[in-house]
């Protein structure tokens, strides 16, 4: 338990959030351990976003407890929480230049001089703000250029933790792979813990080495790659044939049972489905 908790880089034990009589979050725990690329699957409106906020300190929860790299206090929790990179939603100023944006919010991070000058530099070229884009007015960027702009924000000063809320939303699937690419290299590079959250869920299954679902305002369940590989059947059939109701009650009198037709893996929507009901259509 111990080594557990002092790898933990973030933790949450109960939360509790209400809006009034409305409870958003009703006793979520969950933990990221450092090194983790964590998928916060749920649907719209389940309490993703909640469940960052609470992490990040922008709203107070009811009740629980939060901790960050260990943090036992609130003093310490305060104060870890700066080892935090995040983007909630893009926060610019759209009559800057990219550059300029990241000039204001790495200054504001206490980068100074010619520190601030090459961190900027840095940013500009993971995000792939380059070739002149840097120094348009982000007012004028595509949805895929303010993305990249506020993922470049969250990383200025090489946080150990990024959270990014639905850094996908809205964009095309390559402006999708791309931003997958960034978060692999965040973590494989950068050596950060990432905490990703998403409403479409194979989005993430190739990223994420583990997920949390967000439910009825809980974490219904978490699971990591290697449950998902158990999940799948040992031995896959391919049959030929014209007649597949023959071929099922053949298999069905030889006592052999049929986990799925048709598809070749269970995929992490497949287990969402399986956990919550529902289709994806
Ligand atoms: N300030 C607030 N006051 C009242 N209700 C709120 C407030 N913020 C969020 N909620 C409610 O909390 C619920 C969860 O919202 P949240 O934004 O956390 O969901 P989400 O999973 O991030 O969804 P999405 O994918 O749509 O962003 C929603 O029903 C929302 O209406």
């Amino acid at each position: 338990m111990g080594s557990e908790i002092s790898n933990a880089a973030i933790r949450l034990d109960n939360i509790v959030k209400s809006y009034g009589k409305h409870d958003v979050l009703k006793g979520v725990t969950m933990q990221v351990n450092k090194g983790d690329i964590y998928g916060l699957v749920g649907k719209n409106g389940a309490g993703k976003t909640t469940i960052f906020k609470m992490i990040l300190g922008l709203s107070e929860y009811t009740s629980g407890s939060v901790s960050i790299d260990g943090s036992q206090s609130r003093k310490e929790l305060f104060a870890n929480r700066s080892k935090i990179g995040f983007f909630v939603g893009s926060n610019f100023y759209g009559y800057l230049s990219g550059r300029a944006n990241l000039e204001y919010y790495a200054a504001a991070k206490g980068i100074k001089g010619k520190e601030l000058k090459q961190e900027v530099d840095r940013v500009l070229n993971v995000v792939g703000l380059t070739g002149g884009k840097e120094n348009q007015k982000a007012k004028g960027y595509s949805l895929g250029m303010k993305q990249r702009l506020g993922i470049g924000n969250a990383i200025l000063g090489n946080p150990d933790i990024l959270i990014l809320d639905e850094p996908t939303n809205g964009l095309d699937p390559q402006g999708i792979a791309d931003i997958r690419h960034m978060i692999r290299r965040f973590r494989d590079e950068f050596g950060m813990t990432v905490i990703v959250s998403s409403h479409i869920l194979g989005e993430l299954e190739n990223t994420a080495d583990r997920f949390g679902i967000v439910h009825n305002g809980v974490i219904a369940k978490e699971i990591t790659q290697d449950d998902l590989s158990a999940k799948r059947p040992e031995v896959e059939l391919t049959v030929s044939t014209d007649n597949l109701e023959r071929a099922k009650s053949i298999l069905a009198e030889n006592g052999i049972d049929i986990l799925k037709e048709g598809k070749e893996k269970v995929t992490l929507e497949d287990y969402y489905f399986e956990l919550i009901g529902g289709s994806a259509e």
